[in-house]
């Protein structure tokens, strides 16, 4: 039986992705949240659930919204989590969001969690910081939707940040050829240099849109956000580059 670390399970609505092709912005999701990560982004809004042995216990909001949990012990068997999905569908599910942390870390606990999924009908979105394209490379077919970061020289995610776009850049393209409705994400902060904008954006032009998504809590103008819009919006095109805000933050909802 393959078991995994989570951090939660919770049924909520997609609140990020703004509004380009692959979006499930405003979608009702079931989220299934790993834990374990291997980047160390500043701006971390997960950041509980990083380091996995220090995640004893998974909590699952049994009632949308309410703000209620239930904890259980990690690790959970796939079959376990299964159970949980199912048992908070409330009927109008777009797809089942995997994340984290990042989800791609516990390769064979996804991907048999995927297949499951699959197997009951659902759609599968993947929101991952794509670093391990080797990794994306065994659980591309059955990913329908993927968010994809594209982590900025100012997210201080690693150290070798340049090489961790690249792969990310890499992870998107073999989603894209696997059938996937792939966008990236760039998480802008103030430090974030428009020069490091150009650059992804001429990487990325012709294989994914982008959305670009203040870091939150906002502290930078509005006017600098648009002027990253701008400069991307010129090289990938006017149809592939869309804000997105962590909308569900504003709402209090997970
Ligand atoms: C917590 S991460 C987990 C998935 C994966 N590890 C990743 O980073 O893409 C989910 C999404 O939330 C975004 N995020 C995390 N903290 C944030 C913050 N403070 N402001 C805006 N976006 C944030 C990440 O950039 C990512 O797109
Ligand atoms: N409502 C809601 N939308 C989300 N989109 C991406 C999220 C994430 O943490 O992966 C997230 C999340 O945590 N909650
Ligand atoms: S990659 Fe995702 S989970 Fe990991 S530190 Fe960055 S935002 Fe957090
Ligand atoms: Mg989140």
């Amino acid at each position: 039986m393959v078991k995994v670390i989570l951090g939660e399970i919770f049924n909520s609505w997609q609140g990020e992705g703004g509004s380009v092709e692959g979006s499930a912005f405003g979608r009702r999701q079931i989220f299934v949240r790993f834990a374990g990560c291997d980047l160390r982004c500043t701006y971390c809004d997960s950041r509980k659930y990083i380091d996995p042995r220090s995640v004893k216990k998974y909590r699952v909001e049994v009632e949308p919204f309410s703000g209620k949990f239930k904890y259980f012990n990690n690790p959970v068997d796939v079959e376990e989590v299964i159970k949980w999905i199912t048992k908070l569908d409330t009927g109008d599910i777009h797809s089942i969001s995997y994340t984290g942390g990042e989800p791609t870390l516990q390769i064979l606990g996804l991907a048999s969690l995927m297949e499951k999924a699959k197997e009951l009908g659902y759609d599968n979105f993947l929101e991952t910081h794509g670093g391990h394209p080797h990794l994306i490379k065994k659980i591309a077919y059955l990913t329908d939707y993927a968010s994809v970061d594209i982590k900025d020289e100012s997210a201080n995610a690693t150290k070798d940040w340049r090489k961790l776009v690249v792969n990310e850049i890499a992870s998107t393209k073999i989603l894209k050829e696997a059938g996937a409705k792939v966008y990236v994400k760039l998480v802008v902060t103030r430090e974030t240099r428009i020069e490091n904008v150009r650059w992804y954006a001429e990487m990325l032009k012709g294989i994914a849109p982008m959305v670009i998504q203040p870091k939150e809590p906002m502290d930078m103008p509005i006017k600098k956000v648009m002027d990253f819009y701008n400069v991307a919006a010129k090289i990938m095109g006017k149809k592939n580059v869309s804000l997105s805000f962590q909308v569900h933050k504003y709402l209090g909802v997970l």
